[in-house]
């Protein structure tokens, strides 16, 4: 299996080495070139076996000949040992043909452990056999970063360095962050917001000198694996109610557009998907241009769901390079064009993202309202990012059809606003209580490229 950037430009990598790149060189993002396929009996034959066997399954042909059958069966085991839920992702019923996937059972309690766990021990077998080192950066709105950490913490052949916007996540999050004490973990936290972070990731990508120097990888999104991991849940949750032989739909809380993309590769791979519902927040910029307003960044404004708080969003870019046919040439226009301010999607383009894509928004006040009546109507507290997902989930859905809305995060994560909501305050699971307890390491940075690749140069003694 070869990998090609959505830019056209960049070297076709295998699947290891588009893992150990994270971006491609020319600024695009990769993708598989051809999607494989499930059968109908394939999928059926999921029913009744272990997310680790669903996973094995799903993710093999992805991988190609970087790992054994064997290798890669143990990888799984090991990333999902660590899960305090037996299903690893539990589907919950919220009320008749509405069902609520639960992603939080991981060790940092956020949907992101799913593949950030599969990718530390990924990269750490690939690490040990190549006798490489990588120093990894990413860009954090807060859950990204935390589930980094705990998957590559204390790891010798890696530096972990997180840049998330200083003020701008919650506390939970940022001390999930901060107060691992291993040498080899950075939390920076940077004067702006998190496009902002994204932005300055992206630089270091497109600054070769740099990037070669000090060995960059990328655990965002931007990196396959990650899409790819999140694949598997779309197929355990779609099986256990009774696909292939039934169709589902799936409402998505989207800031990157990372997880609702790896529904739709799902989809392209024989997953009898019926709607894919983008479910964002006030910075609602996906939905208004699945509208047909065009792409327009306008800022972002800050919420009580932090972590969908984004307006330049990754995979987006994978989304438009299936909807412009694969047109790398006509994707690096959009983004040179997004560089000056925003892109017009054209008519056909629009169309294909629409055949895919229904979307929805979700105001402060209905989220808040959502958590409160969710807590009354049901056993669930629901997170903010969570809340969003039914809310939008609500008023897409029909009765033929069963919805999955996708639970992203715990409500521990989100006290403040969900006790605000519910009346109830989440306590944390009991391996975390202290952790308003430990001591924190953060460093203050500008928003300023060079200041930052000069403090990871001086941290990695490059
Ligand atoms: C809790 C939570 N929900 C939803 C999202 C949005 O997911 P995506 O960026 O893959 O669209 C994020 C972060 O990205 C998140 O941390
Ligand atoms: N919401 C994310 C933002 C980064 O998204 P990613 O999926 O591209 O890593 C976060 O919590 O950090």
């Amino acid at each position: 299996m070869k990998y090609i950037s959505t830019r056209g430009q960049a070297p076709e990598l295998s699947f290891e080495e588009a893992m150990l790149s994270g971006l491609a060189r020319d600024g695009g993002l990769y993708l598989p070139q051809s999607i494989p396929q499930l059968s109908h009996d394939e999928i059926a034959a999921l029913a009744g076996q272990s997310y680790e066997v669903v996973a094995f399954r799903i993710m093999r042909p992805y991988v190609g000949e970087a790992f054994t059958d064997d290798e890669f069966r143990g990888i799984i085991a090991r990333a999902y040992e660590g899960f305090g839920h037996a299903a690893r992702a539990p589907l919950k019923q919220l009320d008749s043909g509405h069902f609520l996937l639960e992603l939080f059972h991981g060790p940092t309690l956020a949907f992101k452990d799913f593949a950030m766990q599969l990718i530390g021990q990924l990269f750490e077998f690939s690490l040990k056999r190549s006798g490489n080192r990588v120093c990894i950066v990413g860009a954090t709105s807060g859950d990204t970063g935390s589930a980094a950490i705990e998957a590559f913490r204390g790891l010798d052949a890696v530096d972990v360095f997180i840049l998330y916007p200083h003020g701008r996540v919650s506390e939970v999050q940022r001390r999930q962050m901060s107060t691992p004490s291993e040498d080899n973990v950075h939390a920076l936290a940077l004067t702006g917001h998190f496009d902002d972070c994204q932005a300055r990731v992206k630089d270091m990508f497109n600054d070769f000198a740099f990037r070669d120097t000090v060995g960059l990888a990328g655990v965002n999104s931007i990196n396959w694996a990650r899409v790819l991991a999140q694949v598997v849940y779309y197929f355990t949750s779609a099986v256990s109610l009774g696909a292939p032989h039934r169709k589902v739909s799936f409402t998505v809380p989207t800031g990157n557009f990372g997880d609702i993309f790896a529904g739709y590769i799902a989809k392209r791979m024989g997953l009898p998907i019926d709607r894919l519902v983008v479910a964002t927040n006030q910075n609602d910029i996906l939905h208004r241009c699945l509208s047909g307003e065009g792409y327009m960044p306008d800022g972002v404004i800050p919420s009580i769901s932090p972590s969908m708080d984004i307006q330049v969003s990754s995979n987006f870019e994978r989304a438009l390079f299936e909807a412009y046919d694969r047109d790398g040439a006509a994707v690096a226009q959009l983004m040179d064009e997004l560089k000056a301010g925003g892109f017009n999607v054209s008519q056909g383009a629009l169309q294909a993202l629409r055949e895919n894509y229904d979307s929805g928004n979700c105001s402060e006040d209905e989220t808040r309202a959502t958590i409160g009546r969710v807590t009354q109507q049901s056993a669930e507290l629901l997170c903010p990012h969570g809340a969003i997902g039914v809310k939008v989930a609500d008023e897409q859905r029909n009765a033929d059809v069963p919805m999955i809305t996708l639970a992203t995060a715990h409500p521990a994560k989100f006290p403040a606003a969900v006790e605000e909501a519910s009346g109830i305050h989440p306590p944390l699971p009991d391996r975390m209580s202290d952790l308003y307890e430990r001591s924190e390491r953060i460093t203050r940075v500008d928003n300023d490229l060079g200041e930052i690749e000069t403090l990871i140069k001086e941290r990695t003694g490059n």
